[in-house]
């Protein structure tokens, strides 16, 4: 089985990276640089690479379109005048979906090959195939945009494949899909940008700004990080979407300053609560690269030495750690850190382990 990945990035290195070395697969990246289709190739991430769109796609029983949202339609058409393998299915991993649904179905005209939309929802703010890992889709939500023209066994084939990322595949149609991700990943990227952008002309002022910027200000803003050229395509072409809820947003805030401008602080307490038990109810976030959904939490005291004790202790019972996260330390104050592992039995036998070395463990 070939499969051809248009732009190794983050989301097209990562997801070469669960198929490769898969028994009677291989992997074949496509850049239109031949300095990084030889990176691509050279980090391990495909099998090989090349810069013809031809070479890549012609055999290829899979191709994955992972090219920023702005160069979707392009590839699509390049793909649209190549005799395409029969049976061929074409996917994308686009944060958009309805544009690219729309245009994928010129790849149709070519005997049984598909085009199926979809979208892994895990990512990160770093970019390029350096980010690129095997887990970053572990548990994560894959949404598949398949219409009523996709045929059953086409799509039975892409969610066969699919699972080797370990990820949780639904079906969203098209429109809904950008509503819904406009509402939940990009709004949060665009209030991110321009919460530090905000800060970032203070501080031109008072460097203070960005020297006590502390938890809070990190957590909201991560991801205003994310790569500008990934976002301004995925912004501009969700447009319509996020200008209604950009509208929405507005009344929110502006709901705010009138609470504050009554000092109604009963008002204020209620949209705290509000907002906590929402968050509290949502799906503890799925595991992703940064997150696990096997986690705990270690109070450890600060002093030398104890992240290695901890990470030995483990060791030595063969528990595999799959991340640490020091969540706070600093100078005479007791430290958290989070501990992640893949599977429910490493997380209770970590906690047992722990307890016993005399840690205070909770979840
Ligand atoms: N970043 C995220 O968190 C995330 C999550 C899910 C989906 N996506 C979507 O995945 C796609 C890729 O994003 P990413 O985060 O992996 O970005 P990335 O920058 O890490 O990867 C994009 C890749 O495409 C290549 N590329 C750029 N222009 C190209 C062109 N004209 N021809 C061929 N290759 C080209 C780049 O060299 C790079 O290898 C985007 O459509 C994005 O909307 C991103
Ligand atoms: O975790 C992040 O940093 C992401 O930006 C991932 C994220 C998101 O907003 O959740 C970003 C874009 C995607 O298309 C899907 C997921």
């Amino acid at each position: 089985m070939k499969i051809a990945i248009f732009g190794v990035g983050l989301i097209g290195g990562s997801l070469a990276l669960c198929f490769k070395g898969k028994p009677d697969v291989t992997v074949v990246g496509y850049s239109n640089r031949a300095s990084s289709a030889e990176k691509y190739v050279n980090r391990g991430v495909v099998d090989s690479a090349t810069t013809s769109v031809r070479e890549a796609a012609v055999d290829a029983d899979f191709i994955f379109l992972c090219v920023p949202v702005g160069k979707l339609e392009e590839y699509v058409d390049e793909l649209s005048q190549l005799p395409l393998k029969p049976g061929c299915i074409v996917t994308d991993v686009g944060s958009t979906k309805a544009s690219v649904a729309l245009c994928g179905r010129r790849l149709e005209s070519q005997p049984g090959v598909s085009f199926i939309g979809g979208h892994p929802m895990a990512g990160s703010e770093r970019s390029g195939v350096e980010a690129a890992s095997t887990h970053l889709f572990e548990n994560a939500f894959y949404v598949l945009t398949p219409d009523a023209s996709t045929p059953q066994g086409q799509l039975d084939k892409l969610i066969e494949l699919l699972a080797l990322t370990k990820a949780h595949i639904v079906s969203v149609d098209a429109k809904s899909h950008d509503e819904i991700v406009g509402a939940i990943s990009h709004l949060p990227h665009m209030i991110a940008v321009a919460l530090v952008n905000q800060i970032r002309g203070y501080n031109e002022q008072d460097q203070l700004y960005a020297s006590l910027a502390a938890g809070g200000f990190r957590d909201i803003t991560r991801i205003a990080s994310g790569d500008p050229v990934i976002w301004r395509d995925i912004l501009v072409n969700n447009k319509s979407v996020l200008l209604k809820l950009l509208k929405d947003w507005n009344a929110e805030i502006a709901t705010f300053a009138d609470l504050l401008e009554r000092e109604d602080g009963e008002g204020i307490e209620e949209a705290f609560r509000t907002a906590g038990e929402f968050r509290s109810k949502m799906p503890e976030r799925r595991k992703g690269m940064l997150h696990s959904i096997y986690d705990c939490y270690v109070d450890v005291p600060d002093h030398p030495g104890i992240i290695g004790k901890i990470a030995s202790d483990l060791g030595k019972e063969r528990i595999n750690l799959s991340n640490i996260h020091i969540i706070e330390s600093r100078e005479d104050v007791p430290g958290i850190l989070r501990l992640s592992f893949r599977t429910q039995e490493d997380l209770d036998q970590a906690q047992l382990v722990l307890a016993d070395a005399g840690f205070a463990v909770h979840q």
